[in-house]
């Protein structure tokens, strides 16, 4: 598998936060498709050491909201800041040492399917630390399997995979390189509710074992409950409510009480008559 060495990275500066200082900020996003818009004035802000959970029904921009920050879609205007700093403009090649730091894990794990799971986890150290010693990349994978509790699977094929251990290799590739920020689009989507738990266990444990920050987009609210130290909820075009999972229970915000309303009668159809 080729790998474009380069010379001379450019850096990035990440400093480690303090827990629940600002950490990234939206400020005044907006981005449309053609005649799509998408966002029309978003602004969010995500704090150090918190998962917070993105909602919003199919099409809403949730996982274009992720895709902005690692500079994989372009917002029209507005700024995204990490630790103040604006990235919104960053070239291609400034945007690499950051998705060193703010690694996302794919809805689909997008694995590569003709690399084995050790390959798949050791593809962002050789990408972003080529000069790592072998030993040591195996040593990482080792400990990033470990972690997702898929030890000793190194020598495994994707096709040997079931979903919910494809999310779990997709993961350890994504903290291979020990980034800050984890972004996770649609963790739990077509997982079986006992893979559900495992995954909704594993954001909950890259907070508590490795302090991270985590991004959570889904329209899955059991997860969104079960992880959340925050929600957000993308309707509308922009952010129209952001708080605690209380308040959001609370909330009379009449999209965000649409949503949970309209996804109660689903998780308790024995209620509907
Ligand atoms: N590369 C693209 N080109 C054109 N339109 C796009 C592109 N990426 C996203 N869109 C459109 O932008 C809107 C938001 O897409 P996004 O994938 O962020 O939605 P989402 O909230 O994550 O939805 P879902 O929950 O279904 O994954 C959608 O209408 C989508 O069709």
């Amino acid at each position: 598998m080729p790998f474009a060495h380069r010379k001379e990275a450019p850096t990035f500066e990440f400093h480690r936060p303090t827990p629940g200082e600002q950490l990234i900020h939206f400020e005044h996003l907006q981005k449309s498709f053609g005649a799509k818009r998408v966002y029309d004035d978003l602004e969010l802000d995500v704090r150090a050491g918190e998962t917070l959970v993105v909602l919003g029904g199919s099409g809403t921009g949730k996982s274009v909201l992720l895709k902005c920050l690692i500079g994989l879609q372009r917002p029209d205007a507005g700024r995204i800041l990490f630790q103040g700093r604006e990235v919104t403009g960053f070239s291609e090649e400034e945007f690499i040492p950051v998705r060193r730091h703010v690694a996302m894990v794919f809805q689909g794990a997008a694995l590569f399917d003709s690399l084995s799971v050790g390959e798949n986890v050791a593809y962002p150290l050789r990408e972003h630390f080529p000069e790592m010693p072998l030993d040591e990349v195996r040593q990482r994978v080792a400990e990033k399997l470990a972690l997702v509790n898929l030890p000793g699977t190194e020598r495994l094929m994707p096709s040997d995979l079931s979903g919910g251990m494809k999310k779990r290799v997709g993961l350890a590739r994504a903290i291979a390189t020990d980034p800050e920020v984890i972004l996770w689009d649609e963790p739990t989507t077509g997982l079986d509710p006992v893979t559900t738990q495992s995954i909704n266990s594993m954001i909950n444990s890259m907070k508590t074992k490795l302090g991270s920050t985590s991004i959570v987009v889904t329209h899955d609210l059991v997860s969104a409950f079960a992880v959340g130290d925050r929600m957000a909820m993308l309707a509308n075009r922009r952010i129209v409510q952001v708080g605690t999972r209380d308040e959001f229970r609370r909330s009379t915000v009449p999209e965000v009480r649409a949503f949970l309303d309209a996804r109660r009668v689903e998780l308790e159809p024995g209620g509907v008559s």
